[in-house]
């Protein structure tokens, strides 16, 4: 499973040699532009002039001048996960003499598809079993969405979810589902509007005893 600090996204975006745009554009290092988060704004801006270039579209006319940096800006805030640890928001447990299904349902995301870089949207529900420590409901919603600021396919996403709970809960169990459309199959390919891919990812009691895997899929369900 994907470390933060060692995901084969992380190490593709630090690899600049494949990048043409770079190689045709040096760029100068001006301190007053906005930073990326750890994305190179500039080396994206001049990626996105050739793509205009390349589909026969004129990057000078008016309409497009600020495009390609309005572009970087969207990628850098579409990836920022890859340069931070969504485990940090874990790092703040509390004693709490609770050991039923805490679950939090419907939490909204988006994030890209790496086949495509196309967005996939949709909803994660986490569940889990505490083992006498319990995180801020809050935290939960935040691991879902730095995590999904990635490039990434959908079984990645949920898994990564769940093992992070895991580890940094020490929870008895996890349960993550996730849901979502994604826009490479609906806006162009298959085209297919209204389809719905589902994945999970259960670990502990939830993976091993069926009626707690039961139940936790009947709250999610309902
Ligand atoms: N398993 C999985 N597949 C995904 C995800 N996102 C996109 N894909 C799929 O990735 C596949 C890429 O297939 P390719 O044949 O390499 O690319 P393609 O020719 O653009 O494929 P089509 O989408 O069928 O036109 C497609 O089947 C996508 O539906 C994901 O999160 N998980
Ligand atoms: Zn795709």
């Amino acid at each position: 499973m994907d470390s933060v600090a060692d995901t084969p996204s992380g190490r593709h975006f630090d690899d600049s040699s494949h990048c043409l745009a770079a190689r045709e554009a040096p760029m100068h290092v001006d301190p007053n532009e906005p930073k990326g988060d750890g994305a190179d704004l500039k080396r994206i801006e001049a990626a996105v002039r050739v793509i205009l270039d390349a589909v026969g579209e004129d990057p000078n006319r008016e309409g497009l001048l600020e495009t390609p940096a309005r572009v970087a800006r969207m990628y850098a805030e579409m990836f920022a996960g890859l340069k931070v640890d969504p485990g940090r928001h874990l790092a703040k447990v509390f004693t709490e003499d609770y050991d039923e299904i805490v679950l939090v349902r419907d939490i909204s995301f988006c994030s890209m598809c790496e086949h495509h870089l196309l967005p996939f949207t949709g909803k994660a529900h986490i569940a889990y079993l505490p083992d006498g420590k319990v995180v801020g409901l809050s935290k939960l919603a935040r691991v879902v969405e730095e995590v999904a600021r990635r490039p990434q396919v959908q079984e990645r996403m949920t898994q990564t979810v769940a093992d992070l709970i895991e580890t940094r809960l020490s929870a008895r169990g996890v349960a993550v589902v996730v849901e979502s459309t994604h826009s490479c199959m609906t806006m162009r390919g298959i085209r297919k509007p209204g389809s719905l891919c589902m994945t999970s990812a259960m670990r502990g009691a939830f993976r091993d005893d069926p009626a707690t895997r039961a139940e936790v899929l009947g709250l999610i369900n309902r």
